[in-house]
């Protein structure tokens, strides 16, 4: 009862005596991004609740496209615009290329090897460099297209043999992702389009540690009280990566084994893995490594593709205009061996989806390393700053008619998703920029590309496509709130 009480107003005072000391230190800083006033002790937090990146829009309209926040004792600054952006991805990439690594996953060594939750490091710059010559360099894809056609082919036929039945798209398009990942990374599949429990269970663990990560933390907000993990969000961690790690944990090991045992291998016959055995990578580092590859390689796309089946369910002269110029091109089978880059209007659907729904709508925050400016503000060292891609996105200062989807805006138009139009920066900008962009455009170009010219798709329960629910779901990415489900049946 005594110790109640202690440890009570411990969790009490320190919190407090935390902000006036952060107030006091904040206030010294001169020349912040404007923002709203903060509360004692939470600040912001209760303005920031559900819809974050929704909520720092609505303050930018007030504050300007630059504004700083307050989330317990930390200091979060948002930028808002093509030219914030710019400045951040840009003019400051290197003294804004730092993360805030979650409390949720600092445990142990673990948390050093997260390429995208560390700094740039020097393990950071390794695995950049392996992950861009060995899986996303035009010669990479080029040499996994047979792989990816391998696994598109099952996809078709799973579907063919399951038409007419109520299909989870997501569940179908992450078990296809993650076995072309597995294979390209192991040359072995992971999961069996037939067993929806071992796919489940997967995906539940890659994603609740993706969850986890972004749920607001009092132990971020208060680091002094980090160690003591009140949420239980730490552990929770632990245990799905400890589960994780042991499915590629048995294949590293079995893999070392027959290294050692067996005569050396050609070197078209090596797949990532060996790659990453001969770079002297540790176990620890390639079951890290692998799981990021995992989250960062399905999430995006997965959620990208059921957003763009959704748009085009609703808009049903986008997809007969799209449906022709596949048509004009291509059958099922010829998608795969074909460069569906050429199509102009399919791309700019793509593109569109991807601005309507940002998928990681924030960015992956990044960390002032030092002290900085930005649009003639000061940034404290160890600010988070976000950039709100979907509030750019929504703007209509920066896009007319923002809300709707309309690919014909990206007809004709040069603006591109490679980091350099500020208006449009889906993968981020800068050294951070999401590295897996090759792989995952073409991953959303094949299976998207394949459903569209294969098959007519139709709502449970005779649903109206043009009333679907298109409510979004905040968290590191920007998810459907209802996954989308829907009836194939093959056309003629
Ligand atoms: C639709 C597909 C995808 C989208 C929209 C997307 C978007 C992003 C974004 C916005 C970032 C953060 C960039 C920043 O902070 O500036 C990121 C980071 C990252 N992405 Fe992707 N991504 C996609 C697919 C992939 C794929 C297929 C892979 C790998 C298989 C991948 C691996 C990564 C990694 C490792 C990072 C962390 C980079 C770092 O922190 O240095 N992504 N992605």
């Amino acid at each position: 009862m005594e110790f109640n009480f202690v440890s009570s107003l411990f969790l009490f005072v320190t919190p407090l005596f935390l902000f006036f000391m952060a107030r006091k230190y904040y206030a010294s800083v001169k020349n912040l991004p404007p923002g709203p006033r903060p509360w004692p002790i939470i600040g912001n937090m209760h303005q920031m609740a559900t819809n974050p990146h929704i909520a720092a829009a609505n303050f930018a309209k007030t504050y300007g496209p630059l504004i700083s926040l307050r989330l317990g004792t930390r200091l979060l600054v948002v930028a808002s615009s093509p030219e914030a952006a710019m400045e951040v991805l840009k003019t400051q990439d290197r003294h804004l290329s730092g993360r805030s690594i979650p409390d949720a996953l600092q445990q142990s060594f673990i948390d050093y090897y997260f390429v995208w939750a560390r700094d740039c490091n020097e393990h950071w710059k390794s695995c950049r460099t392996l992950c861009r010559l060995e899986l996303f360099s035009l010669k990479a894809i080029e040499a996994q297209s047979n792989l990816r056609n391998e696994k598109l082919a099952h996809m078709l036929d799973f579907l063919n043999n399951n038409q007419g039945k109520v299909m989870k798209v997501e569940e179908l398009i992450f078990t296809t992702l993650i076995n072309t990942l597995s294979n390209i990374l192991f040359s072995k599949d992971f999961l069996d389009l037939n067993d929806e429990e071992a796919a489940h269970r997967l995906k539940f663990g890659l994603f609740k540690i993706l969850e986890n990560s972004v749920t607001p933390n009092v132990s971020d907000f208060f680091p002094i009280v980090g160690g003591l993990d009140l949420q239980g969000l730490r552990k929770d961690n632990l245990n799905h990566l400890d589960e994780l790690s042991s499915f590629s944990d048995a294949i590293v090991k079995e893999r070392r084994a027959r290294i050692t045992n067996s005569k050396l291998m050609a070197d078209h016959e090596k797949d990532f893995l060996d790659r990453l055995l001969e770079n002297n990578f540790t176990t620890a580092q390639i079951n890290i490594l692998v799981l990021e590859l995992f989250i960062a390689g399905t999430d995006t796309v997965v959620t990208t593709i059921e957003w763009a089946m959704s748009e085009l369910l609703k808009n049903k002269e986008k997809m007969y205009k799209v449906q022709e110029e596949l048509k004009k091109e291509f059958n099922c089978n010829s998608i795969m061996k074909s460069d569906l880059s050429k199509l102009t209007y399919f791309n700019a659907c793509i593109k569109e989806t991807l601005r309507l729904h940002p998928v990681v709508p924030v960015l992956i925050p990044r960390r002032a390393l030092e002290a900085c400016e930005v649009m003639n503000y000061t940034i404290p060292q160890n600010s988070q700053v976000w950039v709100n891609v979907w509030a750019i996105s929504h703007d209509p200062k920066v896009w007319e008619d923002p809300n709707t989807f309309k690919p014909e805006r990206f007809l004709g138009s040069n603006i591109d998703f490679t980091g350099h139009d500020y208006e449009f920066i889906p993968f981020g900008g800068g050294r951070r920029m999401c590295p897996g962009l090759p792989s995952g455009v073409k991953s959303l170009q094949t299976m998207l590309a394949a459903f569209i010219v294969g098959y007519d798709w139709a709502l449970p329960n005779d649903e109206d496509p043009s009333k679907l629910d298109m409510t979004e779901k905040f968290g590191v990415t920007l998810q459907r709130e209802k996954p989308l489900e829907l009836i194939f049946s093959r056309k003629e």
